[in-house]
């Protein structure tokens, strides 16, 4: 069954809670309680670490492993993700104004336009 919204306002609907969500465990979260809390309290060298280990599961899961198991690894990279951009204080607008940039470009003549 399709949801109402279409799969890519539905993701951008889940994005703007999870980033709600990771705002308030930044500024009032336990790490007591709280996984994202505890990541953050830990610095970027922790979130850093946990986006290789997830990515590097992403990667295995595209390989080898079912659907399913591939759409949850590929939530752990975004969840992840997220936390490693506040942990560097890196706004979101940041990341859509790169995609934005390379909106009509080929990756092919971006690469060929590299100096050296
Ligand atoms: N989307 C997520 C999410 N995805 C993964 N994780 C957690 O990330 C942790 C690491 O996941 P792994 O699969 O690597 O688990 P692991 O291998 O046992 O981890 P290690 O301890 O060995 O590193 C686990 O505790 C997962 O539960 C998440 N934790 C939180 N969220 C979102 O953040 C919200 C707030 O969560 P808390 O901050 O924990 O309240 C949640 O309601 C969710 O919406």
């Amino acid at each position: 069954m399709t949801h109402p919204l279409g799969p890519l306002a539905r993701l951008g609907a889940a994005l703007a809670h999870l980033s709600g969500t990771i705002d308030m465990r930044a500024t009032e979260g336990d790490a007591g309680t709280s996984w994202t809390a505890r990541l953050l309290a830990k610095g970027p060298d922790a979130c850093a670490a946990k986006i290789a280990e997830e990515g590097a599961e992403l990667a295995e899961a595209v390989i080898r492993e079912s659907d399913d198991a591939v759409a949850s690894e590929a939530a752990d990279v975004i969840y992840h993700l997220m936390v490693g951009l506040r942990a560097r204080g890196v706004p979101l607008d940041a990341v859509a104004a790169k995609l934005e940039a390379r909106q009509g470009t080929s990756g092919l003549d971006e690469k060929a336009a590299r100096p050296g």
